[in-house]
């Protein structure tokens, strides 16, 4: 188990983190949101030893992490970062890249584990390409399977996916997620996507202005989003009569007191995002098919 306490981080005179705690289970995915310059990264950086604390302990299982003050070399051989610049060798090949972690006293295993690792980021067609010659996006997957190579207890992930094209996205996504779990890795991701946290996350931590503004199941935090920022990470959303309401927890009908005008229809491919005025006011709903500039009509809140 991770076990972050009371944890206070500031850069020189900037506070970033202040009194944060929380734990990871064993196996467990965690996803980090916040907005930008929330200090996600700061918070990865800092469970990765990589600063001191100001105030704080963070352990894994019994071993506290220390940063630089205490340790000659930062990090632990338990736990790997995939962080946004992937440090890889350009001069040798993928495939030699991901195996030069692993022992060469079994030339067998080496070779069947970067196999593996190379089906998991989906990149056996680039075994033997120079790293050098790939694109971010490739580059992004060959640090995912290097992270990987020695099997660590723990990985944390600084917006995995970033540089990945959506053609890949999806999959590769279920495949690196599906693959930790298995091996039961913990696994700490920061990300702006809810793609990566939604069907994957056990639990998520939201930072704001330095603390944890909320916790939970993301089917928590989703259905019962304590502030718009938290809406906002789902979808589009309104605040109607106090209460946060998605785009899709309205509908069209015949008649109710929400009475609205349509500005504009914008097309999603499997529904219309519909803009209208309420009141003087902006409500986004959705709708199955695209309806016209200032038509008239009623909504219904769905959500019970
Ligand atoms: N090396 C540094 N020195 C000084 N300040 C820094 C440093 N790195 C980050 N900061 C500041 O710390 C705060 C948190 O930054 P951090 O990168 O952790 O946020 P983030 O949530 O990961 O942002 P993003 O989503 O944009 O990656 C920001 O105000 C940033 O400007």
């Amino acid at each position: 188990m991770l076990n972050v306490q009371n944890l206070t981080f500031s850069y020189k005179n900037t506070p970033v983190l202040k009194d944060i705690s929380f734990k990871v289970e064993t196996g467990e995915n965690l996803a980090i949101i916040g907005e930008s310059g929330s200090g996600k990264s700061t918070l990865l950086n800092l469970i990765y030893g990589e600063f001191d604390l100001n105030q704080g302990h963070i352990f894994w299982k019994d071993t506290e992490i220390l940063g630089p003050k205490y340790n000659l070399v930062i990090g632990y051989e338990f736990m790997k970062y995939v962080h946004q610049e992937f440090d890889l060798m350009p001069y040798i090949t993928v495939a030699e890249n991901i195996a030069k972690h692993l022992s060469r006293f079994y030339p067998e295993e080496r070779e069947e584990r970067t196999g593996e690792l190379l089906n998991v980021v989906e990149l056996k067609a680039f075994a033997n390409v120079k790293v050098k010659t790939l694109s971010g996006g490739q580059k992004q997957r060959v640090a995912l399977a290097r992270a990987l190579a020695k099997q660590p207890e723990i990985i944390l992930l600084d917006e995995p996916f970033s540089h990945i094209d959506n053609f890949k996205k999806q999959s590769l996504r279920r495949n690196v997620f599906k693959y930790l779990k298995d091996k039961n890795i913990t696994c700490i991701v920061a990300t702006h996507d809810k793609e990566d946290v939604l069907g994957f996350a056990d639990n998520m931590i939201v930072l704001e202005d330095k603390k944890i503004l909320e916790q939970g199941k993301p089917e928590q935090l989703y259905n019962n989003p304590k502030t718009p920022l938290i809406a906002s990470f789902f979808g589009e959303f309104n605040v109607i009569d106090d209460r946060i309401i998605y785009a899709n927890e309205l509908k069209v009908v015949e008649k109710s007191n929400l009475k609205v005008t349509v500005i504009t229809s914008y097309f999603k491919g499997s529904h219309y995002l519909i803009e209208a005025n309420l009141n003087g006011d902006k409500v986004f709903f959705e709708h199955n098919t695209l309806i016209e500039k200032n038509s008239n009509l009623y909504l219904s809140i769905t959500k019970p």
